[in-house]
């Protein structure tokens, strides 16, 4: 893999481009443009493009995400990773995942700065209106409709297609979850953070914890509330721990509680055990009343409401949390699905054609 950054070729006309509305972009020093329209910043450019730092709009277990702009009026986000030696190949596996991957519903990279040891940071594109899980938030002022949220879990649903089934080799993302999907002004979605990711064989090789005491520090993958019981016994990541986290969102999706309770630290498949398990005995056929019981209560002034969709949101979700990785859905069955219950989703398929 190392080919894709090994691939830089120096240009200096690339210093002064234009976006897409022919805005002037801010002319950085010692760039040097990488394939795919990709950019190699000097840390220097990363400190100007952020104006120090100043503005942060995100942050995670490895990285602190800051606005940065290009022009006047292109914002984009730089994922700067705390800096360390293990962290550092962190960075360099997102990145080169990144480097690969070109779908309209996941976060294009547009640059990069690498020190060689252990300092990184990504370039991204900017999703003004944040992640998900801050949106479902009941204090998050605006309600998200449910129309967008049956769009978000089928955009989210081809992302992971694309990565598991078009990419060569596949890539298993890791660590599927709400703060990873980010939202944009019209609430389309795009799959972020692939810190996570494993790619191709590795993404089925278990971790070996029986050689030195050393080599049983293995780094568990995934977040509380989304890991996939079966990865928890077996340390095995394989595409079936990626559906299982889509399965917690489309929960999410549907009740609009967190994965994990904040007031009370309970899981919410926990909470939606008895639910799931019905409609997986009577195939789907589950009451309303009870459907209406999860339901998020802030949709029911939504006009575009409609239980026959939640009914079949629920029914993917209880596939995709099954306890056997065998008998969940692939993430195409899953869009199969959707479109053949949810008929005007069939507009937004996004073309199959692999990018890689
Ligand atoms: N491109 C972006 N545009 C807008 N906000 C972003 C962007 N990238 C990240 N963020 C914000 O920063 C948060 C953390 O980002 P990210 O998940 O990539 O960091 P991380 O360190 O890998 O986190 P984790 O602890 O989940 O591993 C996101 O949930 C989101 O709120």
């Amino acid at each position: 893999m190392s080919c894709f950054l090994t691939c830089v070729r120096f240009d200096d006309s690339s210093t002064t481009t234009t976006d897409n509305n022919n805005n002037k972009l801010t002319t950085v020093t010692g760039s040097v443009s990488v394939s795919n329209g990709v950019t190699s910043y000097t840390w220097d450019d990363v400190e100007s493009l952020t104006s120090n730092f100043s503005t942060l709009i995100g942050s995670g277990g490895y990285s602190r995400i800051y606005l940065a702009r290009l022009s006047s009026s292109y914002k984009a986000a730089l994922k700067v990773h705390v800096s360390s030696h293990r962290l550092y190949q962190v960075f360099r596996s997102e990145l080169e995942i990144l480097l690969r991957l070109q779908h309209p519903h996941i976060v294009k990279l547009l640059g990069y700065f690498d020190d060689s040891e252990e300092s990184g940071a990504l370039l991204l594109e900017y999703l003004p209106q944040g992640n998900l899980q801050e949106k479902l938030n009941r204090n998050s002022k605006q309600v998200l409709p449910w129309r967008n949220r049956i769009a978000i879990a089928f955009q989210v649903a081809q992302a992971i297609e694309h990565i598991h089934e078009n990419c060569s080799p596949q890539i298993v993302h890791g660590d599927i979850k709400s703060s990873n999907i980010l939202l944009d002004n019209d609430f389309n979605c795009k799959l972020c953070d692939f810190g996570s990711a494993k790619v191709g064989f590795s993404s089925m090789v278990q971790p070996s914890t029986t050689t030195s005491p050393r080599s049983k520090q293995v780094r568990m993958i995934g977040s509380p509330g989304y890991t996939d019981p079966h990865y928890l016994r077996t340390g095995i990541a394989s595409k079936k721990m990626d559906i299982y986290g889509f399965g917690v969102v489309v929960l999410e999706l549907v009740s609009g509680k967190d994965a994990v309770s904040a007031e009370r630290g309970e899981m919410l498949v926990h909470t939606a055990a008895p639910l799931i398990h019905e409609i997986l005995d009577s195939n789907s056929d589950i009451g309303e009343e009870k459907v209406r019981q999860f339901l998020d209560p802030r949709l029911s002034r939504d006009n575009s409401l409609d239980l026959e969709e939640v009914k079949t949101m629920l029914g993917v979700a209880a596939f995709c949390l099954r306890s056997s990785p065998s008998l969940r859905p692939s993430a195409s069955q899953v869009i199969k699905t959707l479109v053949q219950k949810i008929p005007s989703l069939s507009f937004s398929v996004v073309g199959k054609k692999s990018d890689i």
